[in-house]
């Protein structure tokens, strides 16, 4: 069974509106609510994917309430533990560019803590763990390290799509796939990128960190595969962007439900890519019909040392 764990779900608010004009009076011209969250998202995709997962994590007051209902709305199975304060609400607004404003989460006690790796410690072998998406600010950060500990104990596989720190200290515990952007990949290594091919060795530098499979995406200019057992590059369809929310989550369930099918590492590499374009062609999350119609849109070639020149 796959697993999703949001320890700071969110609604998200998506305005559109032609431009921000700030310390002014602005009004929408556009507005959608959704339940967010990285893992509320993957769960929501594989769903779509016909792909069965549990989405847990932390919720509360109204605003839980709202995605806890959607989530079984949409037949997702949940085992949220339920806390005091109100879940987040996320806004993204969409004028001439996109501009993202994330809440810190609520407080989390070391009661509901105590839960949460309760409910980790009964994972077991058959088991994967997808760890998604910031911690509340009130939980310590090496909330993820710890979580993980459990599972390399159990043998359960875990996927990591997490920034800065988060990500680095669970590298050693070889989480089967990361999924960084480039500006996440370019933090953690202090440097940019202008090209989808100079991420190729720092995604190799992560697999010598540990991880097993790594995915770096490049919005609309593309993303990379590095795996042990070489690279692929891939270029993105082109289409309108509605809304690039959840493009990532997408890509990361487009590859999970992917390779639970068939196993096999370049398809499912494909799949993720259509997952993500599809989302970000859409407002809101992508359908299935929708990542069929992308699919021989995504052009995927292995990557030859030296192609870099
Ligand atoms: N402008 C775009 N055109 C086509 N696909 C896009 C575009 N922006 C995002 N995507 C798709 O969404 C994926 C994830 O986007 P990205 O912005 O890199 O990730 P994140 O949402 O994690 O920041 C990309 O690999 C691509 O498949
Ligand atoms: O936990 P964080 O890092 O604040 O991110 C949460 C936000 O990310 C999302 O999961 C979208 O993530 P992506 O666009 O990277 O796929 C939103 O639903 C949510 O508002």
């Amino acid at each position: 069974m796959i697993y999703t764990l949001t320890l700071n779900p969110s609604v998200d608010y998506i305005i559109g509106l032609g431009q921000v004009r700030l310390g002014e009076l602005n009004r929408t011209e556009q507005e959608a609510k959704f339940p967010g969250g990285k893992g509320i998202n993957v769960s929501r995709v594989l769903k779509k994917m016909g792909v069965n997962s549990q989405a847990i994590g932390f919720l509360g007051g109204f605003t839980g309430d709202y995605i806890e209902e959607y989530l079984q709305n949409e037949s997702i199975e949940t085992d949220f533990i339920h806390v005091q304060e109100d879940t987040r609400i996320n806004i993204k607004i969409k004028a001439n560019s996109e501009t993202e404003i994330n809440g810190m989460g609520p407080a989390i006690s070391n009661d509901d803590l105590l839960k949460l790796k309760q409910k980790i410690n009964m994972l077991s072998l058959e088991d994967l763990l997808v760890l998604a998406g910031s911690i509340p600010s009130t939980l310590p950060n090496t909330m993820y390290e710890e979580i993980v500990k459990i599972c390399s104990e159990k043998g359960v596989s875990f996927v990591v799509d997490a920034e800065g720190d988060l990500l680095k200290k669970v590298l050693p515990l070889g989480p089967f796939l990361i999924k960084p952007n480039h500006h996440e990949l370019g933090e953690l290594f202090e440097t940019t990128f202008s090209t989808v091919e100079e991420v190729i060795p720092f995604g190799e530098k992560l697999l010598k960190m540990g991880a097993k499979n790594v995915i770096v995406s490049f919005a609309g200019e593309g993303a990379a595969l590095i795996t042990a057992n070489g690279a692929y590059l891939a270029a993105v369809p082109k289409g309108e962007v509605k809304s690039s929310v959840g493009a990532g989550d997408s890509m990361v369930a487009g590859f999970l439900a992917a390779y639970e099918k068939e196993k096999d590492i370049e398809k499912a590499f494909r799949y993720s890519v259509a997952s993500g374009s599809a989302t970000a062609f859409s407002l809101g999350l992508c359908t299935s019909e929708k990542v069929e119609e992308l699919l021989p849109q995504v052009s995927i070639h292995r990557y030859k040392r030296g192609e870099l020149g």
